[in-house]
């Protein structure tokens, strides 16, 4: 079993893989796996959809912000899939960047686009144009997600090949010692 030296924080958009990679990529290294949109649910008792309803989208940030900070500074090293928007937030970026390793899953709008129209649980995405809006927040997001430390394509290929491109990239900076 090999040792897993920092926390890795998955960041990129909305159908980027940051849960489905994660929770591989946690089971494979044999360490905890953590989503952040999941423990604000648990947090708040409620769904995504129905925060954004009853509060609206600053609040759910600032819920994003506290649950990631307690997560990045309280647990030993794991996997983190944060939610698409988190890292665009300058203080939460500045927790991720401080506590973790950041990783950018990378992929194109149609690939994105593909994805996400199966389910209709992101609350950004319930406009008369939901393609053209995940344009918009991926052009707009792609120059932030840039400052990850790590950038890693997330295409078509299936889940076992992006799990490995990302051990061999961990690996070789020292973040996974084998
Ligand atoms: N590399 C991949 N190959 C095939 N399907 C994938 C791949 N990555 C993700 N998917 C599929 O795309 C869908 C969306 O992925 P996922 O929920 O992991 O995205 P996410 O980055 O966590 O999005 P969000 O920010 O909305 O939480 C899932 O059904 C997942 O199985
Ligand atoms: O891209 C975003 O801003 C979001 C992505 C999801 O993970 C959720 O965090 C929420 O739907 C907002
Ligand atoms: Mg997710």
């Amino acid at each position: 079993m090999g040792q897993l030296t920092k926390t890795i924080a998955l960041v990129g958009m909305m159908g980027a893989g940051k849960s489905s990679i994660g929770r591989r990529l946690a089971a494979h290294m044999g360490v905890d796996f953590f989503d952040a949109d999941n423990e604000i649910e648990a947090a708040a008792g409620q769904r995504i959809p129905e925060i954004f309803a009853a509060y609206g989208e600053a609040a759910f940030r600032d819920c994003e912000r506290k649950v990631i900070c307690r997560l990045v500074t309280e647990k030993p090293p794991h996997i983190l899939a944060t939610g698409g928007g988190a890292f665009m937030a300058a203080d939460t970026r500045e927790r991720l960047k401080a506590h973790a390793v950041t990783v950018w899953l990378k992929a194109p709008l149609d690939i994105l686009f593909a994805r996400v129209k199966r389910k209709g649980n992101r609350p950004l995405l319930k406009t008369a144009d939901p393609r053209g809006t995940l344009e918009r927040l991926l052009a707009e997001r792609e120059p932030t997600y840039a400052l990850a430390d790590i950038t890693v394509e997330s295409d078509n290929a299936p889940h076992e090949i992006a799990i490995e491109r990302m051990m061999t990239t961990l690996t070789k900076t020292g973040i996974w010692i084998p």
